[in-house]
């Protein structure tokens, strides 16, 4: 019989809209019925702060139930998955990446060079917040935390005050407010986190049937960036903990598909940064990845962890 299979989520209005819409892709592509299971995560109980509790306790308890065999497998957001494998447990697949970039959202509309100086500009993550200063615009850079909806709400909700926010573009695309962005980043100004706007489908590793049942849903030229990507982020986690971003796009060379990584290492203030790039085939995403990573390291990027930490 076709039991429905069971996809673990936590209960946030965007992990909801994510596994609903890789349930809806998997029943179209192989007609096998999913059932989402919601799993309380210890970051969903806690109000301390992300950076304190680390992104690792959303995607836990997600891997506990997995391993458990209470769910039989899982979507996450890739860049909240940590660089090290799991043991026991299998990426079977990398659907087609959303955009990767960052979107700002603002009042009245206005762009990132048209926000007056002084502007409150809010957002959460460490490598947003260095790129912010690093541009020198003179806007008043705000951490702020908690989901989509209540970030948006903060520049256009009845109470509010912030002039604009920074954030995934994929997760507001996800939620269905792509309208509300004011405009979406270029990563010569924002480059994105690694994996960002990809999704990981993970199983456990022992079971072949479903690891090749959702191999339908994968999408090779997302999981060659994404790879690129985190192979550079894991190998610069070793030597290296300022604000990491890495962009990876994919397109036709003269001798077939190339891909083009970018990446930065940028000083928690803004004040310094290391850029640099690799190309070279998509098969050979995890070395270009890990060579990026050795370039930005001899170029400096091991020393650019700044007084503000
Ligand atoms: N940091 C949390 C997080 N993890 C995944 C997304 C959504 C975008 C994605 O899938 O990369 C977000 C929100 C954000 O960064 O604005």
């Amino acid at each position: 019989m076709n039991a429905p299979l069971r996809l673990g989520t936590r209960g946030s209005a965007l992990a909801l809209a994510q596994s609903q819409q890789v349930a809806d892709s998997l029943t179209a592509a192989t007609g096998r019925p999913v059932e989402l299971v919601r799993i309380v995560t210890a970051g969903d109980r806690s109000n301390a702060p992300v950076a304190q509790l680390g992104v690792g306790v959303f995607v836990s308890a997600l891997r506990e139930a997995l391993i458990a065999n209470e769910i039989d497998f899982a979507v996450h957001s890739y860049k909240d998955l940590p660089t090290l494998p799991h043991p026991g447990l299998h990426i079977a697949a990398v659907p087609l990446r959303e955009d990767p970039r960052d979107a700002l959202v603002a009042r009245d509309g206005l762009t990132l060079t048209e926000l007056p100086a002084g502007s409150a500009i809010g957002t959460g993550a460490v490598r947003r917040i260095a790129q912010l200063h690093a541009l020198g615009l003179q806007l008043q850079v705000t951490p702020i935390r908690g989901n989509v909806d209540s970030r948006i709400a903060r520049v256009l909700g009845p109470e509010a005050d912030l002039d604009a926010v920074v954030l995934a573009r994929a997760g507001v695309v996800r939620l269905g407010r792509a309208a509300e962005i004011t405009e979406t980043l270029d990563p010569m100004l924002m480059l994105p986190a690694p994996a960002q706007g990809a999704l990981a489908i993970e199983c456990r590793a022992d079971d072949a049937d479903l690891v090749e049942l959702l191999a339908a849903l994968d999408h090779a030229p997302s999981r060659a960036a994404v790879t690129a990507e985190r192979a550079m982020l894991a190998t610069l986690e070793a030597g290296c903990s300022a604000p990491v971003a890495a962009h990876a796009e994919l397109a036709e060379g003269e001798e077939g598909d190339e891909i083009y990584l970018r990446g930065a290492v940028i000083s928690p203030d803004g004040a310094r940064a290391v850029r640099l790039s690799r190309t070279g085939t998509p098969a050979d995403a995890a070395e270009i990845g890990k060579a990026l990573a050795a370039d930005l390291l001899d170029a400096g990027a091991d020393t650019l962890m700044g007084s503000t930490e």
